[in-house]
C-alpha cells in the first residue's frame, strides 16, 4: 500500500514551532529593552507607594491628622506654583526611577541578636588572655567591643560558629604551645563541644582562624587503594591538609578522598611506624589494613601478635605471610629470623654494589615485620628470664630502610614506657588512635595537633604524623577481623576478597581452613579461628611443640625466606652460621627445603 504523506503541519510543524518560539522570545526581549525605563519607573512607584503605606500605618493615630494636613498643604502649594504640577510630575518620575533601579541583594548586616551575644561572650572570655594593663590602646578590655577583635565570623543553621577569625594583640605569645593550647581549649568550650575544630595560627598577621571540621567519613571500608608500590594508605584525612586525593569506593558510589599516604622503602624518611592507642580504638585494625596492602604490593609478612586474641588468624598460611606468631618462642624465632634476613639483604646489596651489579632479586621484595603489643612479650620474657623480643628489632629498625624491611609496632598508650629505646627512636611515622590528651599527643607525635578531638571518637579515628610533617586527622578504613562473629557479612567478604590465596603447604602441613571463605574447601564450616587462637600467652609452648602458623614461601621468591634456614647469614655484629648451616632457633635447627621455608618454629 502506498504511503500517504503526513499533513504538513505534522511533518515540518516542529521546526516551525521552534522558529516561532524563537521569534516570540526575541520580540519579548526587545520589548523588555524598550520598555525598561517604564518598567523601572513603575517598579519605583510601587516601592514608593508601599513605603508611603508603611509610613502611614506606622504613624500613631493622633499624628495622622497633622501628617495629612502637611501633605495637603504641600500639594496645594505645588498646584498654585507656576509649572508646579509639571515639576512635581518630573520629580516624582525621577524619584520613582531612582527607587525602581535594580539593586544587588543586600548583605545581611551584623550577626543578629544571638550571634552578637555569642561574640560578646567570647570576647569577654578572651579578655583575661589577651589583655595587658600597659597596653595604651587595648584590643581586648572588659566592656570593650568585639567588632575590631573578630573581623570575620560565620554561623551555621543552629546559630553556632562555623568559622571565626580572631585578631589578637602582637604581644600574645603565640609561639608557645602552652599559650596556644589555652586559647584553643577555651574556644572549643565556648564554640560548642561535640564538634572538631581546626585552629590556624597566623603569627605574622596576629590572626587565629577557627574552622569547624566536617566529620571524617567512617563508612569507607578496606579496598584496593590506587597507590604505587611502597605507598601505604593509613587512612583518610581533611582536604585542607593534603593535596592528593584517592578514588575510593563507598557502597555503590566512588568519591575522591584525601588520604594519609605513608611511603616506605629506600627513599623513605620515616621507614618504620609506631601506632598507639587505648584498647579498642582500632590499632589491630590498622595493622590488618597495612598487612593487606603490603601483601597486595608483593611484600612478605612476619606478624607477631602479643595481644594473643588471634586477630591476625585470617593471614595465616596466605601467600606472602611467612609467620603469624602468638607465643613467646615463636615471636623470638620470627624476629631473630627478621634480624638475620635484614643483615643478609644488606650484605648481599653491598656485595652487588661493590661488584657493580644491581641488587639481587631476593633483596627487592619488601619484608614487613608487624608487631601488635610487643610489650606483652617483654613482660613474659622478663618473668621467664628469656630474651626480650624487642631487642631483636634493633637491626631491622636501624638498617631496615636500605634492606626494604619495614617494622610496624602497635602498642597501647599506657605501655609506651615499656617500648624499647630502638622502637621509640626509629619509628618516625606515628599514629595515635582514640581519645588522647593534648600533652599525650604532643609527646607521641612531637607536635600538638592543630585540631581538637571530639568528645565521641569512632573506632579508627586519631591523628598521624609522618616525620616532621603536619599532624593530620586520621580515620582508618574499616578492616575488621573476618573471623570475628561481630563482623558484618559485607565487611567480612570485603576483607576476604583482599586476602591473597593460600600457599600450598609444604611437608604436608595443615593450613587451617578459612571460616566463611567459600573458596576454601570446608572453609565455611570450619570452626572459627585457626590454631593460633588456642595459644595461651601465659603458658609458652614447650620447645619443639610450638604450633606451626606459617609454613611456606611462594616459589616466585624463594631466596629471601629460604635464606633464613639454609643460606649463609653474614652479620653486622659478629660471626653467623656457616654456609649450609641452618640458623639456630630456640627450638633447634630447621630442616632444609628447596622452595619453601618449612617453619620458623619446628612443629
Ligand atoms: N577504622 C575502623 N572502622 C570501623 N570500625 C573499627 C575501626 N577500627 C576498629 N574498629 C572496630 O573497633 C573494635 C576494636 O578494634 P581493634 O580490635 O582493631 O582495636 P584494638 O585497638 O586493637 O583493640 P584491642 O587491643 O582491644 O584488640 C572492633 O570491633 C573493630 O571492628
Amino acid at each position: 500500500m502506498a504511503r500517504r504523506p503526513l499533513p504538513r503541519i505534522l511533518s515540518n510543524g516542529g521546526a516551525r514551532l521552534a522558529r516561532s518560539r524563537e521569534l516570540a522570545r526575541t520580540a519579548s526581549d526587545s520589548a523588555t529593552d524598550v520598555l525598561q525605563p517604564l518598567i523601572t519607573i513603575a517598579r519605583g512607584l510601587r516601592r514608593m507607594a508601599s513605603a508611603a503605606r508603611r509610613r502611614w500605618t506606622g504613624t500613631p493615630r493622633e499624628r495622622r491628622g497633622a501628617l495629612l494636613f502637611l501633605v495637603a498643604s504641600v500639594l496645594l502649594v505645588v498646584a498654585l506654583m507656576p509649572y508646579g504640577p509639571l515639576l512635581a510630575a518630573v520629580a516624582l518620575m525621577a524619584a520613582a526611577a531612582w527607587h525602581g533601579r535594580d539593586r544587588p541583594p543586600r548583605e545581611p548586616e551584623g550577626p543578629g541578636d544571638s550571634g552578637a551575644q555569642r561574640l560578646t561572650a567570647l570576647y569577654e572570655a578572651l579578655v583575661p588572655y589577651f589583655f595587658l594593663a600597659e597596653d595604651p590602646d587595648p584590643l581586648y578590655t572588659h566592656g570593650g567591643s568585639w567588632e575590631k577583635a573578630f573581623p570575620a565570623y560565620e554561623f551555621d543553621d543552629t546559630g553556632r560558629f562555623s568559622r571565626l577569625v580572631i585578631h589578637y594583640p602582637a604581644y600574645f605569645k603565640d609561639g608557645e604551645a602552652a599559650s596556644r593550647a589555652r586559647i584553643e581549649h577555651l574556644l572549643t568550650a565556648k564554640a560548642g563541644r561535640g564538634r572538631e575544630y581546626h585552629f590556624g595560627w597566623d603569627g605574622e598577621a596576629n590572626h587565629l582562624t577557627l574552622t569547624v571540621l566536617a566529620p571524617l567519613p567512617t563508612d569507607v571500608a578496606a579496598q584496593r587503594f590506587v597507590t604505587a608500590p611502597g605507598e601505604t594508605v593509613l587512612g583518610l584525612t581533611d582536604p585542607t591538609q593534603v593535596q592528593r586525593t584517592l578514588p575510593l569506593t563507598h557502597g555503590e558510589e566512588r568519591r575522591d578522598v584525601p588520604p594519609v599516604v605513608w611511603r616506605t622503602g629506600v627513599r623513605s624518611t620515616e621507614p618504620h611506624l609506631l601506632v598507639l592507642g587505648r584498647p579498642g580504638t582500632g590499632t589491630s585494625t590498622l595493622l590488618r589494613s597495612i598487612a593487606l596492602q603490603a601483601l597486595h604490593h608483593g611484600g612478605d609478612l612476619v606478624v607477631v601478635d602479643g595481644g594473643g586474641t588471634g586477630e591476625y588468624a585470617c593471614l595465616t598460611g596466605r601467600d606472602g605471610v611467612l609467620a603469624v606468631e602468638c607465643g613467646l618462642s615463636g615471636a623470638v624465632a620470627g624476629l631473630e629470623w627478621a634480624a638475620q634476613e635484614t643483615e643478609r639483604r644488606l650484605i648481599a646489596v653491598n656485595h652487588a654494589r661493590q661488584e657493580g651489579r644491581p641488587p639481587p632479586d631476593d633483596t627487592r621484595r619488601p619484608l614487613w615485620v608487624l608487631l601488635d603489643r610487643p610489650t606483652a612479650f617483654t613482660h613474659l620474657a622478663d618473668a621467664d628470664g628469656r630474651k626480650d623480643p624487642q631487642a631483636l628489632l634493633q637491626i631491622p629498625l636501624r638498617h631496615g630502610r636500605a634492606a626494604l624491611v619495614t617494622v610496624v609496632v602497635a602498642e597501647q598508650l599506657d605501655a609506651v614506657d615499656a617500648l624499647s629505646e630502638a622502637v621509640r627512636q626509629h619509628t618516625r611515622a606515628r599514629v595515635v588512635l582514640g581519645p588522647a590528651g593534648a600533652d599525650e599527643l604532643a609527646g607521641v607525635l612531637g607536635a600538638p595537633p592543630s585540631t581538637t578531638p571530639g568528645d565521641q571518637l569512632p573506632p579508627g579515628r586519631g591523628h598521624a604524623r609522618l616525620g616532621t610533617g603536619p599532624v593530620l586527622r586520621l580515620q582508618v578504613p574499616a578492616t575488621p577481623d573476618p573471623y570475628d562473629d561481630a563482623t558484618t557479612d559485607a565487611l567480612r567478604q570485603k576483607v576476604l576478597e583482599l586476602l591473597p590465596p593460600r600457599t600450598t603447604p609444604a611437608d604436608g602441613e595443615h593450613v587451617p581452613g578459612d571460616p566463611g571463605d567459600p573458596s576454601e574447601p570446608g572453609g565455611g564450616d570450619a570452626p572459627a579461628g585457626p590454631s593460633d587462637r588456642d595459644l595461651d600467652l601465659d603458658e609458652p609452648s614447650p620447645a619443639g611443640e610450638e604450633t606451626v602458623l606459617a609454613a611456606t614461601v611462594p616459589e616466585a621468591v624463594p631466596a629471601a625466606p629460604t635464606a633464613a634456614v639454609s643460606a649463609p647469614v653474614p652479620t653486622l655484629d659478629g660471626p653467623r652460621p656457616t654456609p649450609r648451616e641452618p640458623v639456630p632457633t630456640l627450638d633447634g635447627p630447621q630442616p632444609k627445603h628447596k622452595k619453601s621455608v618449612p617453619t620458623l618454629i619446628k612443629p
